[in-house]
């Protein structure tokens, strides 16, 4: 992206200017705190926001000039998608659950559990398998813990065939535990299948354990972009700064260090 920006009807610079590549199989953090700009940065990632001007090319694609509803959704399926909040249909089984996983290929009808292909079955039962989730497969989605639906979700995500996985804070509503196997999993995914991955996550612990490089937005701009082992404890300190605290630091020409 080159100089993108995005302002919202109400006047909002959300995005100012920015300037970024992300490689194709790198696993980027975006950081940054509340009202930084990072859920509008994911929303113009995935087309479901347009950019207001600047220039936007995704695997060789600009999301907002996609005007046809079928390139709009054979560009979306190319990403797969992970959120906070699961979005299983809940009085559904797991396994059609991860069988509307191949919707952007298959018509509604081919990929209901009844009279979906044997073909098609033994995909998601191997998605299953792949999170571990295979024991469940008859069980409703509304059974399930936290962790294991966001299991199903990453399993009807592999379904789907993506080239790249974004991920709006995957972890925010589960333990630290929970937390912890779903990045292993995605990143083990990701790493298996040579897929980029570019998460928003709020902890910065888990941004250092998982991501290769992390892109840290302050109202609006960029402010660290790193790969993680050139990162200081202390650049990410001053990014969950306030502007002003960060003013008031320069000014007493205190540096802080740790989190
Ligand atoms: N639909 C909208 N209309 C107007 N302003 C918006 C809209 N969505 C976000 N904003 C504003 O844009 C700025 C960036 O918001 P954004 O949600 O992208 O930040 P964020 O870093 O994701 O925050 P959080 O961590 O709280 O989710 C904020 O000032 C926010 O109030």
């Amino acid at each position: 992206m080159h100089e993108v920006s995005k302002v919202y009807p109400n006047g909002t610079e959300a995005l100012k200017a920015l300037d970024l590549t992300i490689y194709p199989g790198e696993h980027v953090v975006i950081l940054g705190h509340n009202g930084s700009g990072k859920s509008t940065l994911f929303r113009c990632l995935t087309g479901f926001e347009n950019i207001t001007s600047g220039f936007l090319e995704i695997d060789g694609k600009n999301p907002s000039q996609l005007k046809k509803r079928k390139e709009r959704s054979a560009f979306r399926r190319n990403i797969g998608l992970v959120f906070q909040h699961y979005h299983l249909t809940q009085n559904l089984s797991v396994l059609q659950n991860v069988l509307f996983g191949a919707l952007g290929r298959q018509s509604f009808r081919k990929v209901c559990a009844p009279i979906a292909s044997l073909a098609l079955r033994n995909e998601a039962m191997e998605a299953l398998e792949r999170v571990g989730m295979e024991s469940v497969a008859g069980n409703g989605a509304d059974e399930l813990s936290g962790g294991q639906k966001q299991r199903v979700a990453i399993a009807r995500m592999i379904m789907q065939r993506p080239r790249m996985i974004m991920a709006d804070e995957p972890i925010a509503s589960l333990d630290p535990k929970a937390g912890k196997e779903i990045m292993d999993l995605l990143v083990s995914i990701c790493k298996e299948n040579q897929l980029t991955f570019i998460s928003i996550l709020h902890q910065t612990d888990i941004a250092l354990q998982y991501g290769e490089r992390i892109i840290g937005l302050n109202q609006g701009e960029v402010q660290l972009d790193k790969p993680v082992p050139f990162i200081q404890r202390s650049e990410l300190h001053e990014l969950y700064m306030s502007s002003q605290e960060q003013k008031e630091e320069r000014l007493e020409g205190v540096v802080g260090y740790g989190i």
